[in-house]
């Protein structure tokens, strides 16, 4: 046996893809485009919906009258694609959406066609959101289905303030990082606020207010990590 992490092919590489204001190209305007829609603009995605008005269904139709996408009031045409970062492609014409699939691999556009596991880039899965929290669960082309049953039972383990926690330990780092700035602190910068995370208890964390922040900072130089009461009482 090796020392070093066994390889278990045959997984999916999951990432945190940072599609900020890059063009998300949605093509069709049912309920699986609805439900795509809502995880592109989550993540701060400029949308475009192509489909005719009369196959929106309530859903996107809100989100066009909201103006939170673009609407293409007709079928998908190959000049769609000039402009795409990337393609969510969600048809109940198998055809057209291989089509659309071929194009987008001429044309080197990461791209998922739903329910067709051959002609995706990348898998959806099923998200678990809290501010900033995401956790996605993928079983790999196995069981949508039971994607969401584990995801819905991990979400039910965490506590309600997780999110709010790690919402304030980003306000931290970052008040940290304004403290300490230099790129030579970067190791000391890590083990303190490692032991903030390790020693506080979420409650303390979700707790913590811009002043106590200030205050736990003057900590930061002696390299000392004191509890929130000590904190609150200096
Ligand atoms: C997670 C989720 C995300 C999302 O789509 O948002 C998602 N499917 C969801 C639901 C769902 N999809 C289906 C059912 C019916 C019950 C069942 O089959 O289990 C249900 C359940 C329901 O509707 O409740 C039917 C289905 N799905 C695929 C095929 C084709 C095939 O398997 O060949 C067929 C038709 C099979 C057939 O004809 O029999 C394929 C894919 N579906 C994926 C994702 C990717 C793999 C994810 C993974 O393996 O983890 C992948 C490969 C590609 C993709 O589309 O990205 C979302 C749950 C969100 C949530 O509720 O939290
Ligand atoms: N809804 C589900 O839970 C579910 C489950 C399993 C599989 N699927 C599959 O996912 C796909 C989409 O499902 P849905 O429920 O969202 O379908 P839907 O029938 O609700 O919507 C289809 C949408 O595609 C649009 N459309 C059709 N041809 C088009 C074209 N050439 N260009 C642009 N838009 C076009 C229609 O206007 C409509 O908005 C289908 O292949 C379906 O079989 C869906």
């Amino acid at each position: 046996m090796s020392k070093f992490p066994e390889i278990q092919g045959g997984g999916s590489l999951i990432l945190a893809w940072q599609i900020k204001e890059k063009h998300v190209l949605v093509v069709g305007g049912g309920e699986v485009a609805a439900g795509r829609i809502v995880h592109a603009l989550n993540a701060d995605a400029r949308v475009t919906v192509v489909s005719p008005a009369s196959g929106l269904n309530e859903e996107v139709a809100y989100r066009v009258a909201e103006k939170q996408v673009t609407h293409v009031d007709r079928n998908f045409e190959p000049s769609d694609l000039d402009d795409a970062d990337m393609v969510l492609c969600a048809i109940d014409d198998p055809e057209a959406s291989t089509q659309v699939w071929k194009l987008c691999k001429e044309k080197k556009i990461p791209a998922n066609i739903a329910d067709v596991p051959p002609e995706c880039d990348f898998y959806f899965g099923s998200m678990h959101r809290d501010g900033p929290l995401q956790i996605m669960v993928s079983t790999n082309g196995n069981g949508p289905k039971l994607a969401s049953i584990v995801r819905k039972r991990i979400a039910q383990t965490l506590p309600s303030n997780m999110g709010a926690a790690i919402q304030n330990v980003g306000k931290l780092r970052k008040k940290l990082r304004e403290v300490a700035p230099n790129q030579e602190e970067g190791p000391k910068r890590m083990k303190w606020m490692s032991a903030v995370c390790e020693s506080w208890s979420l409650d303390d964390l979700v707790e913590m207010t811009e002043e106590d922040m200030d205050g736990l900072l003057s900590h930061y130089q002696p390299n000392k990590v004191p509890a929130l009461q000590e904190v609150r009482k200096s």
